[in-house]
Formats: structure tokens, sequence, C-alpha cells
């Protein structure tokens, strides 16, 4: 009989799983998915249930790399939420498998995970493309994805600056309380875009909020939000002047409205940047449009699991 899965909660996936072990992994399962070397890395397209009645949608996401021999799925749910519902956004749960066996292992929060990884590869793309200047960094959103990705960015780069728009101006107060740092609050979305470097999008917006004419040119913009094709984050003048990088090509013309509404193409997927087989066009404006995989759930579950058992 195998043993019962372990679960692993969100405070203890927050505690276990540190951004300097999962960066390298990261990059690691992101240049191997880009190799598309068949049986060694097996991660089909997201399967989406809409869920029309209650204006949500559930995902799943399996995936394997056989050579670490990660075996592992994530289902989250999320939802359009009207703005003073208190309910959270996203919520996700990891199950990892024991590959040989076929046993769960662990079941743990999933939505930490997201959080993280989300904003790890964000990270990534930034150190890829890295614009000429890194001195200012604008979020705009100022939910949990923000929180994550204001942790990593100032871990990771040196930003003089970060600067946060949010639509309602409580909300960016809160965010400027739940990060370690100092962060300037814009009232709009032009001012806190302006002169920018690197800009974070982190809405739940289905029109564009970011507009390219307020872009600087050479900035880099990690495109998060938006992850159904008929949602934008980004306007079409952003996407035509703009380099575009995705995380995968698949998942981009499936899911991506920024990139199927406006019709831009899709330069390169960062795991071909890491292979070196695609550039990093850093002098030019660089978007990366990121829909989230379930080989980086994979391999962040994978270092909680590992880190978990170590503390045993
Ligand atoms: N690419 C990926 O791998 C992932 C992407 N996401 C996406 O990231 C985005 C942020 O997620 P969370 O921070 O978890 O959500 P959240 O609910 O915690 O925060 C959402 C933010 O968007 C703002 N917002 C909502 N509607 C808006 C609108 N119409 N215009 C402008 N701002 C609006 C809210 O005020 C809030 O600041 C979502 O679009 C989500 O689907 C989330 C997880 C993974
Ligand atoms: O990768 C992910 O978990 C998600 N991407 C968009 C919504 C959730």
């Amino acid at each position: 009989m195998a043993e019962l899965p372990v679960l692993i909660t969100r405070e203890e996936v927050m505690r276990l799983l540190r951004y300097t072990d999962l960066i390298p992994k990261l990059e690691s399962a992101l240049a191997l998915f880009s190799k598309r070397s068949g049986a060694e890395l097996v991660q089909p397209l997201r399967t989406i249930v809409p869920l029309q009645k209650h204006n949500g949608f559930l995902g799943l996401m399996p995936a394997y790399i056989a050579h670490e021999d990660i075996l592992a799925a994530k289902m989250v749910s999320f939802y359009q939420r009207d703005p003073d519902s208190v309910l959270p956004a996203h919520q996700a749960t990891v199950l990892l498998f024991d590959p040989e066996r076929g046993n769960v292992k662990a079941v743990m929060d999933g939505t930490a995970i997201t959080e993280m990884r989300t904003a790890a590869v964000s990270a990534i793309s930034t150190k890829l493309l890295k614009p000429c200047r890194q001195e200012v960094l604008c979020i705009l959103g100022s939910g949990l994805q923000a929180v994550s990705h204001y942790q990593v960015f100032t871990q990771m780069f040196s930003f003089t600056q970060v600067r946060v728009w949010s639509r309602r101006r409580e909300r960016a107060e809160q965010f400027a309380r739940a990060v370690a740092g100092p962060v300037t609050m814009c009232s709009s979305v032009k001012e806190a875009v302006e002169g920018a470097d690197v800009i974070v999008t982190v809405t739940m917006a289905k029109e564009p909020v970011l507009q390219g004419e307020w872009v600087k040119p050479g900035a880099h913009v990690a495109a998060v939000g938006a992850c159904r094709p008929d949602w934008r984050e980004l306007d079409d003048v952003l996407m035509r002047d703009s380099v575009v990088y995705v995380d995968s090509r698949e998942g981009a013309s499936t899911e991506s409205g920024d990139i199927i509404l406006s019709g831009a193409s899709v330069f390169a997927e960062l795991g071909e940047v890491l292979n070196g087989t695609k550039p990093a066009l850093c002098e030019k404006t660089t978007v990366f449009k990121s829909l989230g995989m379930g080989i980086q759930d994979a391999v962040a579950a994978k270092l909680v699991f590992d880190q978990w058992k170590s503390q045993l």
C-alpha cells in the first residue's frame, strides 16, 4: 500500500520555496521545453473548463520531466470578481506524484507556487532581455502577483524607484503596506509608466490598460495578465512596436488575447534565448507575454517537497 500523501500548506510553501533555488530550476525547465525533446518533457496544452455561470475558469495543468522524474498536476481556478469582492481571483492545488508507482506523494498549496513561479519567470525574462537602464520598475495592478513580482524584482535587481498603479487607491495603499520597501503610488497608468525601464502588468483587465505610446523605447514589459484569447492588457501599438517573447508558443497562440487579437508575431520563447537559438534583442522594446506552464509548477513543487522531506 502506498503511503498517504502529505499535505503542505500555503505557509509551508512560502517558508520552503526560495527564489534562489527556484530560478535555476525554472531556467533549465524553460530551456528543455524549447528543445521539444519528445518524451523527455511532456506538457499538454492547459485544459480550460469555463464556468460561465460563475464568471470563472478551471485550468488543468499536468507535466512530466523525465530526467528529473517529476510528475505533477496543478488545478487552478480563476474568476473575474467584482471589484468589491474579498474572494481571491485564483486558487490552486498541486499534486506531486511518484512517477514510478503512480501514487500521489504530496498535495500542496498551489496558489503560493503560482505567485512565486510566475514572478520568477518574469524576472528571468528581465534578466535575459535586460533593458539598457534598470532604474525604474513600474507595476500595474496591486494583487497577489503584484506582491510576488515586487519581492523577486527587488531581490534580483537594483531599481532606484518602484511605482505602482491600481484602479483603486486603497488597493495600492494595501500593496504598499504588504511589501517591505519603498513604493511610489501613481494616480494614472500614464504617470506610472512614463520613463519606466521595466513594466510589469498583473491586472485582471479584459481591455488594454497599457498603451504603447506611453512606453519608453527600449523598455521591457513583462505581461502576466490577460490569459484568455479575448482578454487584453496591452494595446495594438505596443504589440506592433515590440519584439514579443513568450513562455510557450502553443500557449500564446491559443490563450493570449494580446497576441491573437493584435496579430503580433512571436519572436522567440524564453527557452530559445536560454538555449542560444534565438537572440535577446535588449536594445529594442520587448514584451514577454507570460501564460504560465505546468512544468513551472512541477519544478517548484519538487523543490518544496524535497525541502519539506529534508526537514523531517
Ligand atoms: N501568466 C501566468 O502564469 C499567470 C497569470 N496570472 C494573471 O495575473 C493577473 C493578476 O493575478 P493576481 O494578482 O493573482 O490577481 P488579484 O485579483 O490578486 O489582482 C488583480 C489586480 O488586477 C486589478 N484589476 C482587476 N480588473 C481590472 C481592470 N479591469 N483594469 C485594471 N486593473 C484591474 C485589481 O484591482 C488587482 O489589482 C491575472 O490576470 C491572472 O490571471 C495569474 C497567475 C499566473
Ligand atoms: O499558469 C497559471 O497558473 C495561470 N495562468 C493564468 C491563470 C492561471
